[in-house]
């Protein structure tokens, strides 16, 4: 039960947990197609388990992943960036309020919205200010597809996935689910209708842009080919089960390491006052080497998904370590326990975002550094995520400074389920 391989009794199946990166890598990246798939569940009957996350590494996980990741290269992610600044503007204008009255706030509350209406932005193409709109029914639904709670259907999908799909289970509420389905049918149905060619640089607009051109057409009253309209929807409601939590949960931590380490929040300030706003571009932000470093060491002691799996669809033997693998076994690779590990970081507890600046003082093994997951399976948002995040720490360290509140105890951790969220904060 200890050292960094060990195994754990787990009532489903045979589980070990790798923390060593060498084998980590072993496994994910030369044996992938060993190890090419999740922890499985029962999903229901929904478009939920045509979500790349949840597929099997099939034919039908790489279609959908080829159609997908274009969506995140320089040139799309650039469209992205007018829609994200305009939230921003709002975020911050939100913000101001407390700024003048020197009031106290949540700044989660605030966190979560910007990163709610950046997904109805770059996901559907809506705009929406959920601050002011809580009950906009994107934002009722949205908080129930990633507000699981443990329902005797949730648990037994997880637990007893076989049981599950014998008594028809759904995973998730099936009208909430169909809440994204309609609206993205109905978007879809209303791009091809008046689609020239080029797309709205939103999800949707970017699968139905790519999957056009991958088969040769541009589009003008065609369905695009190579996706189906189920398989869009579901990739539009993965932005919220993949993509909101993580990266809220990102910002928040980046705001808590900010405020107990003010020397990083100055530095910052610096490196962004002389830069003019018209300047402050997709280009610019990733090379701003502070502001990139404060982000990375942020998801390399806080990284929002401590765990990444595999099973093992074929026994397999670590030869190195003499373990055998029999069929199903579960594979636990956790970055939150790697990144914090002295054989791959020097002073890993510690909030040092030189390590990023100074590489060869530190000389930590970034092979190790996983924030995002590793293998063929990593993680298909993180251009997208890395670029909203450098966004709104640039224009928020542009216009305020983050000050702790004496009479509030600040604790860093609270894991609900298996992501990560600061559990605080008043700025
Ligand atoms: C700070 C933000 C984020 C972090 C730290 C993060 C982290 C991760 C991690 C650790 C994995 C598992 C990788 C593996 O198994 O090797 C993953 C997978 C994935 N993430 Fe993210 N993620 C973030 C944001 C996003 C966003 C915004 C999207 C939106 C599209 C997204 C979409 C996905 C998808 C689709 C997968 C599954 C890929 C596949 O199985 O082929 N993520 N992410």
């Amino acid at each position: 039960m200890y050292g960094p391989i060990h195994g754990v009794p787990s009532p489903r199946c045979h589980l070990l947990i790798v923390n060593d990166i060498d084998i980590a890598r072993e496994l994910y990246i030369k044996q992938f197609h060993n190890f090419p798939i999740r922890y499985s569940f029962w999903f229901g009957y929904s478009n939920i388990n045509k979500i790349l996350f949840f597929m099997p590494a099939n034919d039908d996980w790489k279609r959908i992943r080829s159609l997908i990741t274009p969506a995140f290269t320089t040139g799309k992610l650039k469209r992205m960036i007018d829609p994200i600044t305009q939230i921003n503007a709002n975020f911050i204008g939100h913000l101001r309020k407390f700024s003048e009255s020197g009031e106290e706030f949540d700044i989660k509350k605030f966190t979560s919205a910007f990163s709610m209406d950046v997904i109805a932005r770059c996901a559907y193409g809506i705009e929406i200010d959920s601050l002011s709109q809580p009950d906009h029914p994107i934002v009722t639904n949205a908080k129930k597809i990633f507000g699981v709670d443990a329902s005797f259907s949730y648990i037994m999908c997880i637990m007893f996935p076989k049981i599950a799909e014998f008594f028809g289970l759904e995973m998730t509420d099936a009208k909430t689910v169909q809440y994204f389905d309609d609206l993205t049918f109905k978007i879809i149905e209303k791009r091809i209708e008046s689609s020239t060619g080029k797309q709205n640089p939103d999800l949707i607009g970017l699968m139905i842009e790519n999957a056009n051109e991958m088969n040769g057409i541009v589009a003008k009253n065609d369905i695009p080919k190579g996706i189906s309209k189920d398989e869009i929807s579901a990739q539009g409601i993965l932005f919220f089960i993949a993509g909101f939590d993580t990266t809220n949960a990102t910002l928040t931590h980046i705001f808590y390491y900010l405020i107990k380490h003010s020397e990083w929040q100055e530095k910052l300030y610096e490196e962004l006052s002389i830069v003019s706003d018209e300047e402050l571009d997709y280009e610019k932000l990733k090379e701003l080497p502070i502001l990139n470093a404060i982000i990375d060491e942020t998801l390399r002691l806080q990284p929002p998904l401590p765990v990444v799996d595999r099973e093992c669809i074929e026994p397999y033997r670590i030869e190195s370590h003499g373990i055998d693998l029999p069929k199903n076994t579960m594979i636990s690779v956790q970055p939150y326990v790697i990144h914090r590990d002295p054989r791959y970081f020097k002073d890993p507890y510690e909030f040092k975002p030189e390590r990023f600046l100074h590489k060869s003082k530190f000389n930590d093994n970034l092979a190790a550094y996983i924030p995002f997951g590793l293998g063929p399976r990593l993680c298909v948002g993180m251009r997208f995520a890395l670029n909203e995040l450098r966004l709104v720490l640039a224009n928020f360290i542009i216009n305020y400074k983050l000050a702790p509140n004496p009479d509030v105890k600040v604790s860093n951790q609270n894991v609900e389920y298996y992501r990560m969220h600061p559990n605080f904060i008043v700025a």
